[in-house]
């Protein structure tokens, strides 16, 4: 192969500038250079062949004997770039390979369950791994010494094992010359079976026992007999032997072919050749018997020319299978080199289609090919066409790739127009022939429409997409049957590859469209510099003034600013904004904005998120978990618990779920504590609430792990899904700091133990609290009861109020005292939580009484409860 020969395929895209038409001597020079020294050869293709290089060479080696199409390196000098079909590899293939024979391949689309697939059940031939064997031949001496029951078997195994349909068919017609004692022979084939238009086409013609394969293919034309004509025709239709011992006294012979030939017919034997199902698939003839008083063909060697023609048929009939496989996997060779174009071409429309139009142009030979899209928003007209004509494939520094988007036509008119609106479609011989042809376009160019093809482009849910159509046919010949077959497959390639792209687009758009609202959003969720600047410098009273290290603190008594200054206060006393370099003003950004961030729904709103905080800074610095715990464990910790409703709307996971809110079609488990923590990142990564800007990119992604993890943990979920691990550690005296997963539970039941700190506050605020959370669940429960019709748990049950306090002990039974328990037990100085939750059992136990009705277990997240949410 001449690596010149193959340069700049079109397969990637990327098109290399023509080469001049006269090939400079220097390219001889390089090419001499280039064969003598074959292993730089090797190494630079190795290195440097691009990948449309290594498609290129794949496909003409794969197909290298395409009818001519194939351009010798050679040939005429010229670089064989500057043909027809420059820089596309795909050119050197042709549907004409598929005609062989006139075999009509199986269509590639067979239905299943309605939608088109290519897995046919036609496969059982095509798995043959048969091969043309070259065996032992006697000469024609040998065998006219053998008697005749031993040359039929020999002439029987001659045939048996050749899988080529020519070459089988030439030693049929030898071996017929000699079983007949006949001076030549012919072969015809049947074609177009299925179809109206069944003819007889000469194999071979004239054999006699002399000439050789080669000799004859170099001569022969085709003739082509129609079905009932002459002689052949005759027999063909008939399926009957016809032997005729003067042929100008038959009125079916014709003596055309004796003139033309120079010789003189006498005696005919004709018979017809059968498959195994008894259908006529070709006729064989036998022209002049050899005898020395030019008698004609007998009784007995009609016996002897059906005997041997029944072999002949079986033998042939598996060598037109074989083919047929070979073509079968020629074409799948094809279509998988497209479907590699289109997967490869995703983000382009106009690219894409200008490639499957290449790769049709190419492959179905025919003046034009065009792609109509449908008006997504329109129906009714086409809003993009692309055209192209064969002669592009030399210009195509001139042919625009991009659709034509005006004149836009409506789909109504002419074929293109009836094949868009049926989704049926169309082959048309001869298009003025057509009523449904519209001239129009002919009259104005002045281009003469003859044969067209039309289908109809569908998406994976058949809605019409587009119409493919190909006009005229190069070879003038209408599209036949294969035409069909590969435009279909073509169709369907090209209505995914237009399917995919358009997805394409439309998700590019969805995402510019996602950033413009982000950017919208975060100029919204930034604190304004007013507020920024008044809190930068504000007073930060102490903890103490606070009273921030109390554990029955209450936020009841703080305004707004004061939440803010005290989150500020606890980052202080934590020392994290020197620890982790955090800008001063950049705190008081991201805490105003976290804030604003918070929804005003009745309970999960800010003042929820700095109570927790508060209770986290409390664990923190009065007991001995704060020498333990790390850091950066501790920023992960602050963040995540002023982070941990983030957004929250007062409803919870399962209402996203029941209402499928859009929350819930990104996340299918924890619902909205994936989108807590997704909003904290995006306020983290607002310009100006950088706060972790100044940790090194690995400290960045452990301390951003570990706030996912703290605000997942909120999830009681989840909390009951691992407190077991932790409660059985716990007890066994086996928590090890040392060890990750350890680590991991323990601040898993810390974000637990914040989270519901609530119940563990003097009774004051634990009442004013649970009458909070109380309400915002029976605001769901509303909801619920309004809006989805459905009855809502008892908890949430606005007419269950008065079971609060049973629900509370429950809640505090189940939920809180276990985890209160455990931490207690990894650090003594948390034991006031414990204490403070058991007294508020007591209030609520004491209320349940007078309510006088049995305490019920009952939560939304205990799996142990009846009331857990299905
Ligand atoms: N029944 C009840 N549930 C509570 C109480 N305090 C907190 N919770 C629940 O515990 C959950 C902890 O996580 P959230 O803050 O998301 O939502 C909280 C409520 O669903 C309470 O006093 N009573
Ligand atoms: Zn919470």
């Amino acid at each position: 192969m001449a690596l010149a020969d193959q340069g700049g395929g079109e397969g990637t895209g990327d098109i290399e500038p023509p080469l001049p038409t006269t090939r400079p001597a220097e390219y001889d020079q390089m090419e001499k250079w280039l064969d003598e020294h074959p292993e730089f050869v090797h190494d630079y293709f190795a290195r440097k062949a691009k990948r449309s290089m290594i498609d290129g060479w794949l496909i003409a080696h794969a197909i290298s004997h395409s009818l001519g199409l194939v351009q010798s390196a050679n040939s005429s000098g010229s670089n064989s770039r500057n043909n027809s079909g420059a820089n596309t590899p795909v050119r050197k293939i042709s549907a004409q390979e598929f005609e062989k024979g006139g075999l009509v391949l199986n269509p590639m689309i067979s239905t299943v369950d309605g939608t088109p697939t290519f897995l046919g059940s036609n496969s059982s031939h095509s798995s043959s791994q048969a091969q043309t064997t070259k065996s032992y031949r006697r000469t024609k001496n040998q065998l006219k010494a053998l008697d005749e029951k031993e040359l039929m078997y020999e002439l029987v195994m001659d045939i048996c094992n050749d899988l080529d349909v020519t070459s089988l068919c030439y030693k049929i017609l030898h071996n017929v010359c000699i079983l007949l004692h006949a001076d030549r022979c012919s072969l015809f084939l049947v074609e177009g079976k299925g179809t109206n238009e069944k003819s007889l086409v000469s194999k071979l013609f004239d054999v006699n026992g002399e000439t050789t394969l080669e000799e004859l293919s170099k001569v022969q034309e085709e003739i082509r007999i129609p079905w009932g004509t002459g002689i052949i025709g005759y027999v063909a239709e008939k399926g009957e032997v016809v032997d005729i011992p003067d042929a100008y006294k038959d009125p079916r012979f014709n003596a055309e072919i004796d003139i033309k030939m120079g010789y003189r017919t006498r005696s005919i034997l004709s018979m017809p050749i059968k498959d195994s199902e008894g259908e006529v698939i070709g006729v064989a003839q036998a022209v002049n018997k050899i005898s020395a008083a030019d008698e004609p063909f007998d009784e007995h060697d009609e016996k002897v020319f059906g005997s041997y023609l029944a072999f002949c048929g079986i033998g042939l009939k598996n060598a037109q299978l074989y083919e047929r496989s070979l073509l079968e996997n020629r074409r799948s060779q094809v279509l998988l080199d497209l479907a590699r174009v289109i997967f490869e071409e995703q983000s382009n429309l106009a690219s894409l289609i200008h490639k499957i139009m290449m790769h049709t142009q190419c492959l179905l030979q025919c003046e034009r090919c065009q792609v109509l899209l449908v008006d997504n928003s329109s129906k009714g007209i086409f809003s993009q066409v692309f055209d192209m004509e064969a002669n592009d494939f030399d210009n195509s520094e001139t042919y625009t790739r991009e659709g034509l988007t005006e004149p836009r036509f409506p789909i109504h008119i002419g074929i293109t127009g009836h094949v868009a609106t049926t989704g049926e479609a169309l082959n048309i011989p001869d298009a003025y022939a057509d009523e449904r042809f519209d001239p129009q376009t002919d009259l104005e160019t002045g281009y003469r429409t003859r044969s067209i093809l039309c289908m109809p482009i569908r998406n994976a849910h058949g809605r019409v997409l587009g119409v493919a159509q190909l006009i005229n046919k190069l070879d003038g010949m209408p599209f036949n049957k294969n035409d069909e077959n590969l435009f279909e497959a073509f169709a369907i390639f090209c209505g995914m590859g237009i399917n995919n792209t358009q997805m394409y687009e439309v998700t590019v758009r969805a995402s510019a469209k996602q950033r413009v609202a982000l950017e919208i959003l975060s100029y919204h969720t930034c604190a304004p510099v007013e507020e920024t600047q008044k809190l930068k410098n504000a007073f930060v009273p102490s903890t103490q003034h606070y009273r921030l290290l109390d554990c029955g603190f209450s936020d009841f008594r703080l305004d707004d600013d004061d939440t803010l200054k005290a989150t500020i206060r606890m980052f202080m006393d934590l020392e994290l904004l020197d620890k982790f370099r955090i800008d001063y003003e950049t705190l008081c950004r991201w805490v105003l904005c976290t804030k604003k961030n918070y929804r005003q729904v009745t309970y999960h709103n800010w003042r929820h998120a700095f109570n927790v905080a508060q209770t986290m800074f409390w664990m923190l610095q009065e007991s001995r978990l704060g020498k333990l715990i790390g850091d950066h464990e501790k920023l992960a910790l602050m963040v995540g618990c002023l982070s941990h409703d983030l957004d929250h709307r007062g409803t919870n996971n399962q209402f996203q779920i029941k209402t499928m809110s859009p929350i819930a079609e990104l996340y299918s488990t924890s619902v909205m504590e994936h989108h807590h923590f997704d909003q904290c990142i995006m306020i983290l990564s607002c310009k100006g609430n950088e706060i972790l800007s100044s940790l090194t990119q690995e400290e960045y992604e452990y301390v951003i792990q570990l706030i996912e993890h703290a605000i997942l943990a909120t999830d009681l979920a989840l909390y009951f899904k691992y407190r077991n691990k932790f409660f059985k550690l716990v007890d066994q005296a086996e928590l090890s700091w040392e060890a990750d997963e350890h680590r991991d539970l323990l601040r898993s039941m810390l974000m637990t133990a914040s989270d519901v700190s609530a119940i563990t506050k003097p009774w004051e605020v634990q009442n004013k609290v649970a009458d909070m959370i109380a309400n915002e669940f029976f605001e769901q429960g509303d909801l619920e009861k309004t809006q989805l019709k459905i009855k809502p748990m008892e908890m949430m049950d606005r007419d269950k109020k008065d079971q609060l306090p049973q629900m509370q002990v429950g809640f505090i039974d189940s939920i809180c005292l276990p985890v209160y328990e455990a931490i207690s037990k990894v650090s003594g100085s948390l034991q006031p939580l414990l204490d403070g939750c058991k007294r508020n059992r007591e209030n609520w136990s004491s209320l349940a009484q007078k309510e006088n009705t049995p305490v019920r277990k009952t939560h939304q997240n205990d799996p142990s409860t009846d009331d857990i949410i299905s």
